[in-house]
């Protein structure tokens, strides 16, 4: 565990892992406006100063992606995909210590933190295979001399900007494509969550990926850097994961440049449970898909929709599980919640309770602040949802569940839909032909059937509506990091 008396550095195998420098052009940097504090969200202490870089610093690195990615994109698939298995291996490697770094400073349970490192590391394994595979294709000429042949080639220089809720999975289901098609790459971590993105360099350069080729830098100021990575000519693509808001903010920015973007931005997701599902499996499945992160996820279930005829055993059952999770410090064994990110979360969930309460809905389980030093809250489940609440249109981003009621199939998939989101959606049923219809009314990128669920390298994660631009993740991925050039030749 952190205290006063122990350092970070000591709870690691290898303590040289703890890098607080910035990394550019293969060199670790001091930041020109000095350092940031990082806390530990279980205390609220500081646990490491980083380099806090100015927007000038981060033209730099973008100068030196520059470079680097004429070389790198020279590089063959196979030759590309020889380093990224070896970064993948190395993280593997450390999913200990990279995990404790997480949960460190950003709060989720030590077990979680290790399935995320895993995840994370599952993107840089992906694409390094796929590589190997960026296929162009030949198209019967239009004209009897005509040969026409489409080539797949590198975007260039990516900036990316990720959240501090999942501080390594974001960054490397963006690297591992931008990578594997030969682009390079500058990261600016959330201000909260520097840690592991640093780390990620360390393994990177051990790997032997090119000096230049992957660029890791913080910065207090992320709408400076934004701004940097918008305007700069080098850069050709952004790809952000984070709010709605901040999205159109880069998007915004992005077009005068005309530049490409990919924005995984903000959920509100429905998870339907119909009469006919399997009870405990659906409670099993809330329990994952509301609780995972502490909520803290843009695909975690904000809205829990239950058939009238199931609703109170639903309620009951969710309630008698949930009531034995425990909340603690997540370098603690045995937590199955740890602490929300910072104060304002913490909040923004007092808000959403606060303002259910005023229009009618009862608190059956949680509510309280928990009696612990950091930004804990104890998990919270409300009945008597109604659309007219807070939390029926925005994120909580928390561990509350609200519970609403509904009578038809027609009327759920009405609710559900009733948002500007379109991220993910979960339901549970039995009956096949109600399985097909929901699945297909629900206007989402993201359906689970069945499951609580639906993160894999294997396939594309990405929203319509307001939650985004884009796909991450499966073959598609690679594509967002690729331009197609047509080719046609008189013979
Ligand atoms: N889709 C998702 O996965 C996520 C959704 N969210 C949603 O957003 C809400 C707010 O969370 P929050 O962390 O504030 O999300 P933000 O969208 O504010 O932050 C995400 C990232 O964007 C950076 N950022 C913030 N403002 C700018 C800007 N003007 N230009 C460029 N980069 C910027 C942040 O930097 P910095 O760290 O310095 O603030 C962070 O790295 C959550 O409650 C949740 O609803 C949040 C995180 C992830
Ligand atoms: O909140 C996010 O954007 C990350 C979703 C994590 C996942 O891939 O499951």
């Amino acid at each position: 565990m952190l205290d006063q008396t122990t350092n970070l550095a000591s709870l690691l195998n290898d303590p040289s892992l703890l890098e607080t420098r910035a990394y550019v052009n293969g060199a670790w940097i001091d930041g020109d406006r000095g350092t940031f504090a990082v806390d530990n969200p279980a205390r609220r202490d500081t646990i490491a100063e980083v380099a806090d870089l100015s927007r000038e610093q981060v033209a730099g690195a973008i100068a030196a992606a520059e470079k680097a990615q004429k070389d790198w994109a020279k590089w063959t698939g196979k030759e590309r995909a020889g380093v990224l298995r070896k970064w993948f291996n190395l993280m593997m490697e450390h999913q200990d210590d990279l995990a404790t770094i997480l949960t460190a400073e950003q709060g989720k349970p030590l077990s979680e933190a290790k399935g995320e490192i895993a995840y994370g590391a599952s993107f840089i394994e992906f694409f390094a295979e796929e590589a190997k595979r960026i296929y162009g294709e030949t198209i019967p000429g239009h004209q009897r001399d005509k040969r026409i042949m489409v080539i797949k080639q590198p975007i260039g220089v990516v900036g990316s900007i990720t959240p501090w809720n999942f501080p390594n999975a974001m960054i490397t289901r963006k690297a591992g494509p931008a990578l594997a098609a030969g682009c390079s790459f500058v990261a600016r971590p959330a201000s909260e969550t520097p840690l592991s993105a640093l780390v990620l360099g360390v393994l990177a350069e051990r790997a032997g990926i090119p000096a230049g080729v992957l660029n890791i830098v913080p910065s207090s100021s992320s709408s400076e850097i934004g701004k940097e990575m918008c305007e700069n000519p080098a850069v050709r693509k952004i790809t952000f994961t984070g709010s709605t808001e901040v999205g159109r903010i880069l998007l915004r920015q992005a077009a005068d440049q005309v530049m490409k973007c990919s924005m995984e931005l903000g959920g509100n997701a429905p998870f339907i449970v119909f009469d006919d599902a399997d009870l405990d499996a659906a409670v099993d499945g809330a329990i994952l898909c509301k609780f995972r992160n502490n909520g803290q996820t843009c695909v975690c279930a904000n809205r829990i929709y239950v058939q009238a005829g199931v609703y109170d055993a639903f309620a009951e059952k969710l309630k008698d599980k949930v009531s034995k999770m425990k909340v603690g410090d997540g370098l603690e064994e045995g937590t199955d919640l740890g602490p929300l990110i910072n104060a304002e979360a913490l909040e923004k969930v007092q808000e959403h309770i606060a303002d259910a309460k005023s229009k009618g809905a009862e608190v059956i389980l949680g509510e309280r602040e928990q009696n612990l030093s950091g930004n804990f809250f104890a998990p919270t489940i409300v009945t008597g949802a109604t659309r007219d609440m807070a939390f029926s249109t925005e994120e909580t981003f928390g561990p509350l569940a609200p519970l609403f009621k509904f009578e038809t199939e027609d009327d759920v998939i009405e609710l559900a839909n009733d948002t500007i989101f379109g991220l993910a959606s979960y339901f549970y049923a039995k009956d096949l032909s109600r399985v097909y219809k929901v699945a297909e009314a629900l206007e989402y990128g993201i359906v689970g059937v069945n499951t609580g669920i639906i993160s894999t390298e294997v396939a594309p994660f990405g929203g319509v509506k307001q939650s985004g631009l884009g796909r991450e993740g499966s073959h598609h991925g690679i594509e967002e990091f690729l331009e197609m050039k047509y080719v046609c030749m008189s013979v």
